[in-house]
């Protein structure tokens, strides 16, 4: 189904989406995806997540303010997952930068998330190319991600989704590239990180491919309802969010943010 078709089924099924993300993306996440019409939940106790996360639609992990006691809540809940066929995504936030992060990585990859959604420094570190990047912010261009993306995807069997000034999907097979959105976007914190929860919430509605297009397409079209209203990166934020709640199925149906390859 396409990005107005996906809208309207996340706001008939209000799916439940279960989300271990990081202290900076919590509040932002759970808004953003409130405002678009799921209902976010975010908790990490590995004593609770194998059974919390049979109850939700889709799972999503972020690695962002990683230690120990998450990590294992991350694994016990990614198993399940993938055991019960309940699709996850994996935001592997600054990976690269610390071997203690590159291995929780690539234990949660063993994993099999259905989605891997990161920036283009993510993404060509992870397929094992150079990148340019230090830590949370993208270093690189997604154009320069898009080949490492298509590499991952066939190794991963996975959906990769490149965020940037234009979003990059690709599973291996199908490619397309989303554009829209504001140069603003790069300036609100944890909005990757929302977007991986978005994500998740479509995918708890329709494929893994056509999830991230629907997500994509929905944050490019709020970034440009909150553009023109913002006098910064902060007030950018709260129109942001009215945006999301605002767009209506119909608004997504022309589709001509995408360029399929
Ligand atoms: N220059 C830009 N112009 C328009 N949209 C952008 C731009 N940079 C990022 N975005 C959008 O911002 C959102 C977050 O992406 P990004 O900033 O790449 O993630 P991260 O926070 O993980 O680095 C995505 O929806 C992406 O399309
Ligand atoms: C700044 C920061 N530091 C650790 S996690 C995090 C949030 C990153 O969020 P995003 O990748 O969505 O910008
Ligand atoms: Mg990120």
């Amino acid at each position: 189904m396409g990005p107005a078709d996906a809208l309207s089924a996340l706001r008939d099924q209000a799916p439940l989406v279960h989300n271990i993300t990081n202290y900076v993306a919590m509040n932002v996440a759970a808004n953003v995806l409130l405002a678009a019409g799921a209902s976010p939940a975010m908790l990490h106790a590995e004593e609770e997540v194998a059974e919390f996360v049979g109850l939700a639609g889709a799972l999503t992990i972020n690695i962002g303010t990683l230690s120990a006691p998450w990590l294992a809540g991350m694994k016990a809940a990614a198993r399940t997952a993938t055991d019960a066929e309940i699709p996850w995504i994996l935001d592997p936030v600054a990976h690269f930068t610390t071997p203690y992060r590159h291995q929780a990585t690539q234990d949660l990859l063993a994993l099999s998330p259905s989605i891997i959604r990161g920036n283009a420094s993510e993404i060509l570190a992870l397929a094992g190319w150079a990148t340019q990047g230090k830590g949370a912010d993208a270093g690189d261009d997604v154009i320069q991600a898009e080949a490492a993306a298509r590499e991952l995807a066939s190794d991963q069997k996975a959906v990769i989704a490149v965020s940037g000034a234009v979003d990059f999907i690709t599973d291996g097979a199908r490619s397309v590239r989303v554009s829209g959105g504001s140069n603003l976007m790069p300036k609100v914190t944890a909005l990757g990180c929302s977007l991986t929860g978005l994500m998740g919430a479509f995918a708890a509605v329709t494929s893994p491919l056509e999830a991230c297009v629907a997500a994509s397409v929905l944050f490019g079209a709020a970034g440009e309802i909150a553009q023109p209203k913002a006098d910064g990166p902060g007030t950018f934020a709260v129109h942001f969010i009215d945006g999301l709640a605002s767009i209506q199925p119909d608004d997504l149906a022309q589709e001509d943010r995408l360029t399929w390859l």
